[in-house]
């Protein structure tokens, strides 16, 4: 028996009737539980298996979009090269199909992560206890774990020393800043990848800032299904608590697609 919202439950029917769906989902938060060690962030229970039985059925396309780069995000994740679930890296910027997403690496991208990380590590070094993640196409400043007003004057630092520099965009999230290097975001990623195996409907589950700029361009008029995952401002339709929730989500979609 699940304790979705019944208005939840039955867009959900409707979405999963269609004949060619695309299920999407973010990774940290929604599908593996916030921790403070991003190393060590890990699915629920059931979870990835609960997808790959909804990408097992015809017309269904899964996708896991994330903040993260690709090859920590197939490594997390535990899903391999040759399965039939996509994954999206660095917010868009690196999907692991062929998809136009707008924005190429070159060198001077590559000269801007350089300089983005240097930036950052200067950060570091000002306001101990915070700490430097390395992507593919930019870098993160966590301060998970740290006292309020400490976490606050390290992110004012990133966001002052970001604005010093060229070409790269401000991502901000829970307890992280990032400096991308590149312009992309969830939501243009997901339409991109809608078009290319020609979703009909999206399903998207999110639980931080960066998601809602895939729920923006997914309205409930055109038959597609938003969900915030956890408290907070959103424009998501739906919301739902916890990983017993998102759990109960993707269980529905994938017996629905079974029956
Ligand atoms: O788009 P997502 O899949 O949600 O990725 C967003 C960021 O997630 C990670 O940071 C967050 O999760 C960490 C592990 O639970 C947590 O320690 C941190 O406070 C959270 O902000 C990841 O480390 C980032 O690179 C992603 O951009």
């Amino acid at each position: 028996m699940s304790n979705l919202d019944p208005a939840l439950q039955q867009a959900l029917t409707t979405y999963a009737a269609h004949d060619r769906i695309l299920y999407g989902t973010d990774f940290d938060g929604v599908l593996a539980p916030l921790v403070l060690d991003p190393s060590t962030s890990s699915p629920i229970d059931g979870s990835v298996q609960a997808l790959r039985e909804v990408a097992a059925s015809d017309g269904a396309t899964v996708a896991i979009v994330s903040g993260r780069d690709l090859a920590t995000l197939r490594h997390l994740s535990g899903i391999a090269e040759d399965e039939p679930i996509v994954l999206i890296g660095s917010h868009g910027a690196q999907p692991s199909i062929p998809l136009d997403t707008g924005e190429v690496w070159d060198d001077a991208a590559a000269d801007r992560l350089h300089t983005v990380v240097d930036a950052l590590e200067q950060v570091v070094a000002q306001h101990p206890g915070t700490r430097v993640e390395r992507k593919a196409a930019g870098a993160a400043l966590h301060t998970r774990g740290m006292d309020g007003d400490v976490a606050n004057e390290a992110i004012a630092a990133a966001e002052d020393a970001a604005r010093q520099l060229v070409g790269v965009h401000i991502i901000a999230g829970k307890n992280v800043l990032e400096i991308g290097v590149l312009d992309t975001n969830k939501g243009a990623a997901l339409r991109a990848l809608a078009d290319h195996v020609g979703s009909q409907v999206i399903c998207y589950l999110g639980d931080d800032r960066t998601d809602e700029r895939a729920f923006e361009v997914l309205p409930a008029s055109a038959g597609h299904v938003t969900i915030k995952v956890g408290a907070g401002d959103t424009v998501a339709a739906h919301r739902i608590h916890d990983s017993a929730d998102v759990l109960a989500v993707i269980r529905q979609v994938a017996s629905a697609r079974d029956s």
